[in-house]
C-alpha cells in the first residue's frame, strides 16, 4: 500500500465511525434530543426528502407548463374550477395541482380559492427557451427512469435520438431535424450567451469564429456588443440554412461568413483572433475534444484567444447543475461527459495554450467558461 493511500486511511477513520454511528437508529433517536442534534436530524431530513420528491416536484411544474396554468395565471388569477374546465381536468384534481404549485413556489393561494402567480412562476415565462427546455425534460425522464440501466449503458437512448447530429459527420441529419434542435438550441443559447459576454472581454476582437455556432445565436450576441466585430461560423451543413436566415432576420447578415464543414475532417478557417466553442466539448469523447482544441490552436494567430463555454462538473468540489443534471444528460446523449474547468484548462494547456482563465460564473446551471491564449 502507498503512503498516500495510508495516510488517507488514518484521516478517514475518525470520519468512517462517525458515519457509522449516523447510520444507526437507534443513535439518530438520541441525537435528535440534543438541541443542536435536532436541528441538524431535521435539516438532513428535510434535505433527504427534497431529494427524493424532486422528480415530482419536476413532474408537477411540467403538468403547470402543459396545461398552460402559468400563461392563464398571467392574465388573472383564478380557482381551480375555472382552470379545470378550461384544461379539461376534474376540479378536485386541479386543485391538488394548484396546490403543490403554491407548495413549490411557483404560484400564491389567495383569499376566496383563487391562485395567482408568484414571483417565480412569472419568472419562468420570461425566461427564453425554459418551457420547451422544460417540456424536453420528459425525454431525458424516460431514460433516467431506470438509473441503473443507464449506467451498465449498452442501450439505446431516447436522448441520443432526439440529438443524431451528436453522431454524424455531415449528411447523416435531415433539414427537418436539424430545425426542430436549431430551434431549442437557438433559445436556450439566449441564456448562455448572456452569461459568457458577461464573463470574458471582448473589446478590440477584429474576427471572432463560432465553431459549432449553431444557428448563430452567440455570435448575433456578440456583434451586437461589439459593433466593429465581424463573425465566422463554423457547424454541419444541415444547420447552415436555419443560421442563414436568422442572421438574414437580425439585419447582421453582412458581418458574418457562414462555412459549413466538419471539425472531424476539415481544417477550422482562417483569420479569427478569437475562437469560441458554445456547448460543443461535452458533446463529445477526450479524442474528439483534444483533436479540436489542436485544431483550434493551429487555425488561431499568436495571441488569439479560444473561449470555452458550458455548464461544467465541479470536479473536486461536486456541484448540483454540473454533476448532478448535465453529469446524467451527457450520459443519456451517449456521447459527451461533463469536464470540470480544470480538466478543460488542462486539455488547452496540453495544446499548448497559456494564460488558462476560469471566470466566477454566475449561473452554473446556464454555463461556465474557461479562457485561454495561444503564446506571443
Ligand atoms: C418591480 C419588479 C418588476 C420586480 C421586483 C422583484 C424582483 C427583483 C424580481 C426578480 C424576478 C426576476 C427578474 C427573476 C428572473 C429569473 C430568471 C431569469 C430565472 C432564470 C432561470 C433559468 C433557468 C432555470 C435555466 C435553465 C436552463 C436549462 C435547464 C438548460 C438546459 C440545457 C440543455 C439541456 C442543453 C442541452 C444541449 C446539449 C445537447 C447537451 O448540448
Ligand atoms: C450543443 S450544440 C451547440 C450549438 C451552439 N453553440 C449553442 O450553444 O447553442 C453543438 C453544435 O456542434 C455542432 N457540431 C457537432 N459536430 C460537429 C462537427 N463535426 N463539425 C462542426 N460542428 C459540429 C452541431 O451541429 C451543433 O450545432
Amino acid at each position: 500500500m502507498s503512503a498516500a493511500h495510508q495516510s488517507h486511511r488514518l484521516t478517514d477513520a475518525p470520519l468512517q465511525w462517525l458515519s457509522r454511528l449516523i447510520a444507526r437508529s437507534s443513535v439518530q433517536a438520541r441525537v435528535a434530543r440534543w438541541p443542536l442534534g435536532g436541528r441538524l436530524a431535521r435539516r438532513d431530513g428535510d434535505e433527504i426528502f427534497d431529494i427524493l420528491q424532486g422528480f415530482v416536484k419536476s413532474q408537477t411544474l411540467l403538468a403547470l407548463i402543459e396545461l398552460d396554468i402559468l400563461e392563464r395565471l398571467l392574465d388573472a388569477p383564478a380557482t381551480a374550477e375555472q382552470l379545470g374546465l378550461v384544461a379539461d381536468i376534474p376540479v378536485n384534481r386541479m386543485a391538488r395541482l394548484l396546490a403543490a404549485g403554491a407548495a413549490i413556489g411557483l404560484l400564491k393561494r389567495q383569499r376566496g380559492e383563487r391562485y395567482r402567480l408568484a414571483r417565480r412562476g412569472a419568472a419562468i415565462l420570461g425566461v427564453p427557451g425554459l418551457m420547451q427546455m422544460i417540456r424536453h425534460n420528459a425525454v431525458l425522464y424516460r431514460d433516467m427512469a431506470d438509473p441503473v440501466r443507464l449506467l451498465r449503458g449498452g442501450q439505446t437512448t431516447e436522448l441520443s435520438q432526439f440529438w443524431p447530429y451528436v453522431f454524424g459527420a455531415g449528411g447523416e441529419v435531415d433539414a427537418e431535424t436539424a430545425a426542430r434542435y436549431s430551434k431549442l438550441m437557438a433559445d436556450s443559447q439566449q441564456l448562455v450567451a448572456q452569461d459568457t459576454l458577461r464573463m470574458v472581454d471582448l473589446r478590440g476582437v477584429g474576427t471572432l469564429l463560432d465553431v459549432g455556432g449553431g444557428s448563430g445565436a452567440f455570435l448575433r450576441a456578440a456583434l451586437r456588443h461589439c459593433p466593429d466585430a465581424h463573425a465566422i461560423l463554423f457547424d454541419l451543413p444541415e444547420v447552415m440554412p436555419s443560421a442563414e436566415k436568422a442572421f438574414d432576420v437580425a439585419g447582421l447578415s453582412d458581418r458574418v461568413t457562414l462555412i459549413p464543414g466538419s471539425f472531424r475532417s476539415e481544417a477550422l478557417p482562417l483569420g479569427a483572433d478569437v475562437i469560441t466553442l458554445v456547448r460543443v466539448l461535452y458533446d463529445h469523447e477526450d479524442d474528439t475534444v483534444k483533436h479540436l482544441i489542436s485544431k483550434v490552436y493551429e487555425a488561431l494567430p499568436r495571441g488569439g484567444r479560444l473561449i470555452i463555454s458550458e455548464p461544467m462538473s465541479g470536479g473536486e468540489r461536486p456541484e448540483p447543475a454540473g454533476d448532478v443534471y448535465f453529469n446524467f444528460y451527457t450520459m443519456a446523449m451517449g456521447t459527451g461527459q461533463v469536464r470540470s474547468a480544470n480538466e478543460i484548462g488542462q486539455l488547452c494547456a496540453d495544446a499548448g495554450f497559456v494564460e488558462i482563465r476560469m471566470p466566477r460564473a454566475p449561473r452554473p446551471f446556464v454555463t461556465s467558461v474557461v479562457t485561454c491564449a495561444k503564446p506571443v
